[in-house]
């Protein structure tokens, strides 16, 4: 029996793809699923790579096949999931050996895995895995969180597998135990934002100018041959040139206006509230998510309410730099909680490292993102995006336009929640004398909370009750 250098549970659409990537590029790897008939389908469907793929039904049989100290990837859902299968196969495992946690998980869950397997001297290395179906087979972005030495030992495989970004392995260790699932996190945070915000474009086309799908695949795809460029910008040219093979209607008039989530966006915003921070663009990305859910409510109050929405004039130029803006916004957004997450749980990420594995194989890859990691190679004050000279002077440039499309968007009765976040966000950062006096005093009168006072120092409260 071959001895294999790793092994993969989980044949879902990210395990089996992943099995593959490793397979093409000359590791032997064992494979195991919940369900038995899913590992035969794979094997038949592996074709020349099932050479290098071990399968085993049973999970004695899978641990057994693993060269010592093993390596044991486990690709299916968090949750109690991950805790069942650790349960049942940490007693199978001898010290030294380790479990990899590659799916989508709450980092806190990830950090308590990781103390209690440590106490059973295991490793456990969550690690995020980017790129969906497509990235997982051929090359993904990888962001790993554990410990140097978990890292020295995986790293020959992960380096083989990941995307390449002129050269570059888009795979790092990012800090110790839920730091990787934590930037994944985020990462998916920032996806869902730019996600809205194209979204939002596509309707101010669409509903505002009365642009075809695709006149709005034509223009994206001119998007995404310059500053704009990523990898969903590229994807949504192509949906929105996509037929309905059952209607002939443009495919995307034919998708219910519903969207899923499965919990990462969610979680960062979460997380951006417990640590006293905010991600209002990702959090608008969330609320606009659950708002489609409620597609009765919604077609009811269309009649009720009115549903009009106006049309608007706005040049392809000035959309392109209102794009250009709020998706700086939102990656700025993103990076802040980084920073204030690696503070509070002190895991000394590195910002420009993080920009660098995301330039390639992951979802949020854009051109963008090779911009942003030179600016956090360049700036000192980590985390405030914003600041960074290159990036201010972008934004100097994009936010007229963003203005522009917000207040013709609002005044035309469209929606744009993540374009709109964006906007006021930047512009509550860019004043330095803001809003808060007013609250302060309010509860200063109502609760006696005391204020500080401008050029003083202590706790003061106002002449209210005298
Ligand atoms: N799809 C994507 O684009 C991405 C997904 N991920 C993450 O990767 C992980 C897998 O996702 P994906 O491949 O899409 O999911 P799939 O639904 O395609 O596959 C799920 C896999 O998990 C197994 N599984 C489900 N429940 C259990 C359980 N209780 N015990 C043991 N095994 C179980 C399934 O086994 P069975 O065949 O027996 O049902 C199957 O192998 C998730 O954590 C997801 O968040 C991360 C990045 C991108
Ligand atoms: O991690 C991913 C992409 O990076 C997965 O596709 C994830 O499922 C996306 O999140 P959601 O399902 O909530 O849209």
């Amino acid at each position: 029996m071959t001895v294999a250098r790793i092994g993969i549970y989980g044949l879902g659409t990210m395990g089996s793809a992943l099995a593959l990537n490793m397979a093409e590029h000359g590791i032997d790897v064992a494979i195991s699923n919940r369900e038995v008939p899913r590992i035969n389908a794979f094997m038949d469907a592996s074709g020349d790579l099932s050479k290098r793929l071990h399968p085993h039904e049973t999970l004695a049989g899978f641990v057994a096949g693993l060269e010592v100290p093993r390596l044991v990837l486990f690709m299916i859902p968090s949750g109690d999931a991950m805790d069942e299968m650790i349960t049942r196969i940490a007693p199978l495992l001898d010290h030294g050996d380790m479990i990899i946690d590659a799916g989508n998980a709450d980092f806190h869950a990830t950090r308590r895995r990781a103390a209690d397997l440590a106490r059973q001297k295991l490793h456990f290395v969550g690690m995020g895995v980017s790129g969906g179906e497509q990235g997982a087979r051929h090359g993904p972005s990888m962001m790993v969180g554990g410990s140097d030495h978990s890292w020295q030992q995986l790293a020959p495989v992960l380096s083989s597998i990941a995307a390449r970004f002129r050269g570059d392995p888009c795979v790092a260790l990012l800090g110790p135990d839920g730091a990787g699932h934590f930037v994944k996190t985020v990462h998916n945070g920032i996806e869902y934002a730019d996600m809205q915000l194209i979204a939002e474009l596509h309707s101010l086309l669409r509903y505002g100018m009365a642009w075809t799908p695709p006149e709005v695949a034509d223009l994206f795809t001119v998007w995404n041959d310059g500053p704009l460029q990523s990898y969903l910008v590229g994807i949504t040219a192509n949906i929105l040139r996509a037929s309905d093979p059952d209607t002939g209607h443009p495919m995307i008039d034919v998708i219910k206006d519903s969207a899923g989530q499965k919990g990462t966006g969610r979680w960062t915003v979460i997380e951006a509230l417990c640590l006293g921070q905010s991600a209002t663009m990702i959090e608008a990305a969330v609320a606009a998510r659950s708002w489609s859910s409620e597609k009765d409510t919604r077609q009811t109050a269309e009649t009720v309410l009115g549903g009009a929405r106006l049309g608007v004039s706005l040049s392809a130029e000035t959309l392109a730099d209102a794009f250009l803006a709020a998706r700086i916004l939102a990656h700025a957004q993103g990076f802040r909680l980084l920073s204030e997450a690696s503070d509070h749980y002190d895991w000394q990420l590195d910002l420009a490292r993080i920009a660098e594995i995301w330039r390639a194989g992951c979802i949020i890859r854009s051109a963008l993102l090779d911009d942003i990691a030179a600016a956090f190679h360049d700036t000192p004050k980590h985390g405030e995006l914003i600041l960074a000279p290159v990036i201010a002077e972008r934004l100097g440039h994009a936010i007229p336009a963003l203005r522009e499309t917000v207040a013709a968007a609002v005044h035309a009765g469209h929606a744009v929640p993540a374009l709109s976040a964006a906007l006021a966000w930047y512009d509550s950062m860019r004043q330095g004398f803001g809003t808060a006096n007013i609250i302060q005093a309010q509860r200063d009168v109502f609760g006696r909370h005391g204020f500080q006072r401008l050029g003083q120092s202590g706790v003061h409260h106002g002449p209210w009750w005298d």
